[in-house]
């Protein structure tokens, strides 16, 4: 199913391909603007939580996470994986396996119905999931009971629906009380971002927002100034997959979104290779997200301990070729 993730959403995509979100408005509408208040008023509230937060001796936040490497000149490595792909027992492993393998950052997904902006790859995942059972209040009950293992903080990976059905303050509450540190929702239309933020900020939680190679420039930077954690930058149109290189695009893109915000700017889609973490990291990205790599290896092998070995083996090759 090709979905390019539409202006409706964080995401702008100019490309053709159908997609359920509306048409992103055109030109700059007072409707169309994040609202700066929205902006401001989280910060506040963020400022109150993280203060709280650090009382409570909260782990590293994702941006203080990025903060660290940047001082440490390093780059992130942020893998992502659908939560109940073999199975919920396996996931809890696969993240300490990747918390071992020197992840900075795991995205971890929870499985949708309807996964959009997802290629085949994280797609058979989900269904893997879902047909498994798996459901959202477990996947919340296998994150309370890992993070205490986890050095690294997890951005929880969710479409928007499935926040909107539990209601925005209800799931953010139970997601931080799980001990999540941030989320990533791509299809949330940049406009309604305001809510989720405010009631992220309340539970100190980092809403990450994603642009991608044709988001229009005014809308790349209100992106960017409300993203939270880290800007996510799509590295091309269409859906998650690994691909065969990086479009050279993302090296003029960082340069763009670098002149409009000192936040950090992490790369994903289509990265599988150690040569592409390369050539990504020397183009400046303060980190790298690897998705469907590592859930072919997890969830398409012949065991669970058989995709468990195989993903801490490509978990290994790909971190050894982070600065
Ligand atoms: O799978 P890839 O090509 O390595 O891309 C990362 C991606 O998997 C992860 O960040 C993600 C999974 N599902 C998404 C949907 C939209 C944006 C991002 C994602």
């Amino acid at each position: 199913m090709a979905f390019a993730l539409k202006a409706s959403s964080s995401l702008t995509a100019s490309s053709a391909a159908a997609s359920s979100a509306s048409p992103a408005p055109r030109g700059r509408t007072a409707a169309s603007r994040v609202s700066f208040r929205g902006v401001a008023a989280v910060a506040a509230i963020r400022a109150d939580a993280s203060a709280a937060a650090a009382v409570a001796g909260d782990k590293r936040t994702i941006s203080g996470t990025f903060t660290m490497l940047k001082e440490q000149g390093k780059v992130a490595f942020v893998p992502f994986i659908v939560a109940g792909d073999p199975d919920l027992a396996t996931t809890l492993k696969a993240l300490k396996v990747l918390d071992a393998c020197g992840s900075d950052v795991i995205e971890l997904g929870v499985p949708y119905s309807d996964p959009l902006a997802d290629g085949p790859v994280i797609q058979a995942s989900a269904t893997r999931a879902l047909r498994k059972g798996t459901t959202f209040e477990d996947v919340i009950s296998m994150v309370k009971e890992v993070v205490p293992d986890l050095s690294c903080p997890l951005a929880l990976f969710t479409y928007y629906n499935p926040i909107l059905k539990r209601g925005v303050a209800n799931f953010m509450s139970v997601v931080k009380e799980a001990g999540v540190h941030g989320l990533v929702v791509p299809d949330v239309p940049l406009e309604e971002t305001d809510i989720l933020r405010s009631e992220a900020a309340k539970n100190n939680l980092e809403l990450v927002l994603l642009t991608t190679p044709t988001t229009p420039t005014e809308r790349m930077e209100r992106i960017t100034k409300a993203s939270e954690g880290f800007v996510y930058l799509v590295s091309t149109t269409g859906v998650t997959g690994a691909r065969a290189d990086v479009s050279m695009k993302v090296k003029a893109l960082l340069q763009e979104i670098k002149q409009v915000t000192d936040k950090a700017v992490a790369v994903g889609f289509g990265v599988s290779t150690p040569e592409q973490v390369k050539q990504i990291a020397g183009w400046g990205a303060d980190g790298v997200i690897v998705g469907s790599a590592m859930v072919r290896q997890l969830g398409e092998s012949g065991s669970p301990e058989e995709g468990l070995k195989k993903l801490e083996e490509l978990a290994k090759n790909l971190k050894a070729a982070f600065p």
